[in-house]
């Protein structure tokens, strides 16, 4: 299996402080990782650097093969699908939600009344279909909760064919209910041979879904652990990750996470 992200000795340095520091860390083709961090650990750091938006201060990057920075990243981006809000941020609010996912074909955001392929809008549709999102093809972007934003986004993200997905936090802000519904289509999607290598950053064990393989947890930019889910994410790792005691559990083929009480 090659490799469709390697980073090797990556810092990233802001204000003379290393964001992201000296991080080696590589992914493998059909794997899916899940990053574990508190506030401020670096986790959005790295994937901006993985979507190849940023580039090390020192170390290399290689994205899907190519050096980032001996590459042209126009080229690059379209085999890299991206979900997240700040994604959201850049996208019309006027516009419809089949028309959001079908402009991520031509690697625009807004819609210029380009025609569009036949193939495209059923391409479009079906991903919005496995989103759940059937039913809103024709409201528009600003009007939707969180949950059908975050959902319309994933479908968007797909639309190209990426060879890598990256997943920035995609449950938060849901409630009970999204969260799960999300959970099973993530976990669908990551039970998928066909589907993209995975890259998901989260808050918290719950919203792991089934099919995820690895984890990375980092703490102060630094890695902490990575490796295999089912021998990594343990409560020993998750307490030197989040600095105070906690209990993780896995039930079926999910995950649970606790403090202990207070003595
Ligand atoms: N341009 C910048 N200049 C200086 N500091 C920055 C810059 N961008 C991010 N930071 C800082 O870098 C650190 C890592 O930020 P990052 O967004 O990667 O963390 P995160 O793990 O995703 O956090 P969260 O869980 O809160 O989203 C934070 O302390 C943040 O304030």
């Amino acid at each position: 299996m090659s490799d469709v992200l390697e980073l090797v000795d990556v810092s990233v340095v802001r204000e003379d402080r290393a964001l992201v520091d000296k991080v080696s860390w590589s992914v493998a083709e059909g794997e899916r990782w899940v990053i574990l961090g508190p506030n401020g650990a670096g986790k959005t750091t790295l994937l901006n650097i993985a979507s190849s938006y940023l580039f090390p201060t020192t170390g290399k990057a290689r994205i899907l093969g190519e050096e980032l920075g001996a590459v042209d990243v126009f080229e690059l981006r379209p085999r890299i699908g991206v979900a997240g809000m700040a994604m959201a941020d850049k996208l019309p609010h006027g516009q419809t939600v089949l028309q959001t996912v079908l402009t991520a074909a031509y690697g625009m955001t807004a819609h210029w009344h380009e025609s569009y392929d036949e193939i495209d809008e059923k391409r479009a549709r079906q991903f919005l279909d496995r989103m759940g999102m059937s039913g809103y093809l024709d409201r528009k972007f600003g009007t939707l909760s969180e949950g059908e934003r975050k959902r319309t986004l994933i479908a968007r993200a797909m639309m190209t064919d990426p060879e890598l997905l990256l997943l920035d936090e995609p449950a938060a802000g849901l409630d009970l209910g999204g969260r799960e519904d999300l959970v099973r289509r993530l976990g669908r999607l990551a039970r998928d041979p066909q589907a993209p290598s995975m890259v998901m950053v989260t808050h918290h064990v719950e919203e792991i879904a089934p099919g995820f393989t690895h984890v990375l947890m980092i703490r102060q930019g630094k890695v902490l652990v990575a490796g295999p889910l089912e021998s990594e994410l343990n409560s020993r790792n998750l307490s030197r990750c989040f600095g105070l005691p906690l209990v993780v559990e896995r039930a079926g083929d999910r995950w649970t996470a606790q403090g202990l009480p207070l003595s």
